[in-house]
């Protein structure tokens, strides 16, 4: 029996992320290859000229489960019965710009956006947030979306644990696909502490089979930097694989996480390994009928004490940036 189509929801979906993303979603790569979608696509006004044109080769490429498109530059519209919603426009930090100025820029497209959704979206609606602050922007969304159970309001550190699952690939020799367990704590952003105390390539403990001092000094600065050294060599912001762990993040979400596995999904915190309660956190989850669970019970050393805290930290100051500016409580 055809299913019933998904309502996905991308904003900023004529920018350089949106052009890798929709295309992946139309073609099934994000809810499965029986799963028909309709994408509801918000732009800013003058970006809607563009975003026909992308909407033009969505349109071209014929993807059989392409149901339908909206185009809108209005968050009623866009997040109209939505199911998911992949936060991805947002103001990109100028020369210039201090951390407070982009939060209030920001503030004022995410809360905005968490309005709508509380007014009009599915009351199950699954979110992620990929524009930067990613972690912050999606406490904004939340908070001014009452009516929906917190818990649906995530933001992505699945590029980070990509990244982290990739490194360590190139270094040990080991394939990707032998690589279990790498954990991203915190901000999606330097601050960030990719762990590697539970992490296993072919069974055996990652951290047997690399030097200790490369781990410390090398791997946890490439992994929580990458995103710079990108836009260094780039000229722009990660884009394609931006868009890649977007889809694998609703992907894990909405149709679980392999058996015996985890991932990392910034979600709010519940108190858990003492990150203090309500940030948007990087923790390591397992998702069963699409609820996700922190997986408990983990050691944590006096090094990852260290680095956990000090991300935690950095959390607490944005949130208490965005308090004075009234988008959150
Ligand atoms: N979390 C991550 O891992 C990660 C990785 C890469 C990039 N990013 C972030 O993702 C964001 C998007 O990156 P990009 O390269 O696609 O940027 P981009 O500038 O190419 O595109 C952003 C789009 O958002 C649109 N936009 C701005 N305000 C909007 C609003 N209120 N409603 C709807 N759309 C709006 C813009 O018109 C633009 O088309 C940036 O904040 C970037 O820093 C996050
Ligand atoms: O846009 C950025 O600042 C970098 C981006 O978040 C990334 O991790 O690639």
């Amino acid at each position: 029996m055809t299913k019933e189509p998904a309502r996905v929801t991308v904003t900023g979906a004529a920018g350089q992320i949106g052009y890798s993303l929709l295309f992946r979603i139309a073609s099934g790569d994000m809810l499965g290859k029986d799963q028909p979608v309709i994408l509801q696509l918000l732009e800013i006004t003058p970006a809607l000229k563009a975003l026909n044109g992308v909407v033009m080769e969505l349109r071209d490429c014929a993807f059989p489960l392409l149901h339908d498109i909206v185009v809108t530059d209005d968050p009623m519209v866009a997040f109209k019965d939505a199911d998911y919603a992949l936060l991805v426009g947002a103001m990109p930090r100028k020369a210039g710009m201090e951390r407070g100025d982009l939060l209030s820029a920001n503030g004022g497209i995410f809360k905005p956006q968490g309005e709508a959704i509380n007014a009009v979206a599915k009351r199950d609606i699954k979110v992620v947030v990929v524009g930067n602050p990613a972690n912050t922007n999606a406490l904004i969304a939340q908070q001014n979306a009452p009516d929906i159970d917190p818990k649906q309001f995530t933001a992505l550190v699945r590029l980070d644990h990509n990244r982290a699952i990739s490194q360590l690939a190139e270094k040990t020799g080991g394939a990707v696909k032998d690589i279990k367990n790498v954990t991203i704590w915190g901000n999606h952003s330097s601050t960030q502490y990719p762990d590697l105390s539970q992490a296993t390539v072919n069974g055996q403990p990652a951290l047997d089979q690399v030097d200790r001092t490369w781990y410390e000094t090398e791997y946890i600065p490439t992994v929580a930097k990458r995103g710079a050294a990108i836009i260094e060599a780039r000229g722009a912001s990660s884009a394609a694989s931006a868009a890649g762990a977007a889809i694998d993040h609703i992907r894990d979400w909405a149709l679980g996480t392999p058996e015996g596995e985890w991932t990392s999904m910034a979600i709010p915190s519940d108190g858990s390994y003492g990150v203090p309660e309500g940030l948007i956190y990087g923790f390591p989850v397992r998702v069963k009928d699409g609820k996700y669970e922190i997986v408990q019970g983990l050691d944590i050393s006096d090094f990852s004490r260290a680095r956990m805290d000090a991300t935690a930290k950095e959390l607490q100051e944005e949130r208490d940036e965005v308090r004075k500016l009234g988008l959150v409580k």
